[in-house]
């Protein structure tokens, strides 16, 4: 029976993600998904959707280790599945290369992703401005695609969705007995957490279905990343800056720093140019506080905070978000159960 009432606040990766493991873990949960915005209106969307991840500094590694692993792992498993075109997720193989030799020549996730290895001389010639590289196959989870396959997901474990702007926790605690917060850059406002600020990101979604290998400039400031419709061609990384409309001089800078890795991006068409806010944040905030909301004391489990990184991690920390609802409903008194 479905007693202990759930809202996950979010509709981004992070927060279908959580939704659905709690969902489908959770028989006596019934969960309901509010968001201001859904598919294909928000930041995740505008998602490249590389399985990468560079180093949160305030998380233990062995913590990001997992969150990376559970990650790959399930996309990996739709990738190799019938699934794989409904979801838009899909192996990509490429390289990551640098102008300096990295501080970490074998990031924490080379053994998650699939034949990591250095790069040869022979290889690295094509990039005469790079010292090294690395070569390797990872997943591309295109969140257009992805996000309306989860929300389907999400309803088939009996999730209820609801469109709704959520002004403060307060609204929520009449209906509610546990709240999930995966607001990503939103939680500047709805849970007052300054550390959380939008990073813009604007990318150029480009024909040329002649390109089939990654490319990633190791100071993440230029990337071209094929996918299953177009090319995704970036980026930017400007602090602090909420424009959500294109900027020519950034497409033009985008283009010009793109095509000396890869010249045959200038006999190619751009389709799109997509900008998005990451929600910036020291290291993602996974951990559960118990909030007083009208006089009652409402766990409330933040899910928000990953950067550049949310598709990598969104299943590793959803996870870990289930886990702690688990606690909360060991914690809660019993009547609320029953
Ligand atoms: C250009 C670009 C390229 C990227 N490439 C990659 C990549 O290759 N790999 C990778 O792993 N990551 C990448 N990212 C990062 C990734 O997009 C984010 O980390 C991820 O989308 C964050 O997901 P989220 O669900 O937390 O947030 P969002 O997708 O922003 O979703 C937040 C949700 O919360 C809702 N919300 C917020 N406030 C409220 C409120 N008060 N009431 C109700 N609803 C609210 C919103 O409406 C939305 O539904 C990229 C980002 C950008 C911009
Ligand atoms: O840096 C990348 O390769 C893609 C990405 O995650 C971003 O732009 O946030």
């Amino acid at each position: 029976m479905k007693t202990v009432r759930v809202a996950v606040v979010g509709a981004g990766v992070v927060g279908f993600s959580t939704a659905i493991c709690i969902a489908e873990a959770l028989p006596i949960c019934s969960v309901t998904l509010l968001a201001e915005k859904f598919s294909p209106d928000t930041t995740s969307d505008v998602a490249a959707g590389m399985v990468l991840a560079e180093v949160f500094p305030d998380i233990p590694l062995e913590r990001q280790r997992r969150w990376f692993k559970n990650g790959f792992d399930h996309l990996l498993d739709i990738a190799q599945s019938e699934h794989a075109p409904e979801a838009g997720v899909m192996l990509s193989s490429g390289c990551q290369i640098f102008k300096e030799v990295p501080a970490e020549m074998k990031p924490f996730w080379s053994d998650t992703v699939i034949g990591f290895r250095n790069m040869t001389d022979r290889e690295l010639k094509r990039f005469p401005n790079h010292k090294f590289g690395q070569a390797f196959t990872t997943l591309k989870c295109e969140c257009s695609t992805y996000l309306p396959w989860l929300q389907k997901r999400f309803r088939k474990a009996g999730g209820r969705v609801e469109q709704r702007k959520v002004n403060s926790l307060h609204e929520l605690s009449n209906n509610f007995d546990i709240i999930v917060n995966c607001t990503g850059v939103g939680s500047r406002t709805l849970v007052g957490d300054n550390q959380v600020h939008p990073i813009r990101g604007q990318v150029l979604k480009m024909e040329a279905p002649w390109l089939k290998h990654f490319i990633r400039d190791g100071d993440g400031m230029s990337y071209i990343y094929p996918g299953i419709h177009s090319v995704t061609v970036g980026g930017t990384r400007q602090v602090g800056d909420s424009r959500l409309q294109a900027d020519e001089g950034d497409s033009k800078s985008i283009l010009e720093r793109c095509s000396k890795l890869e010249p045959s991006l200038r006999r190619a068409k751009v389709l799109h140019k997509p900008v998005g806010l990451r929600p910036g944040r020291r290291s993602p905030r996974v951990e559960k506080e118990l909030v007083e909301l009208k006089g009652r004391q409402v766990p409330v489990v933040h899910n928000y905070g990953h950067g550049g990184w949310g598709v990598s991690f969104a299943w590793g920390t959803a996870l870990d978000a289930l886990g702690l609802v688990r606690q909360c409903l060991h914690e809660m008194p019993l009547q609320a159960k029953l």
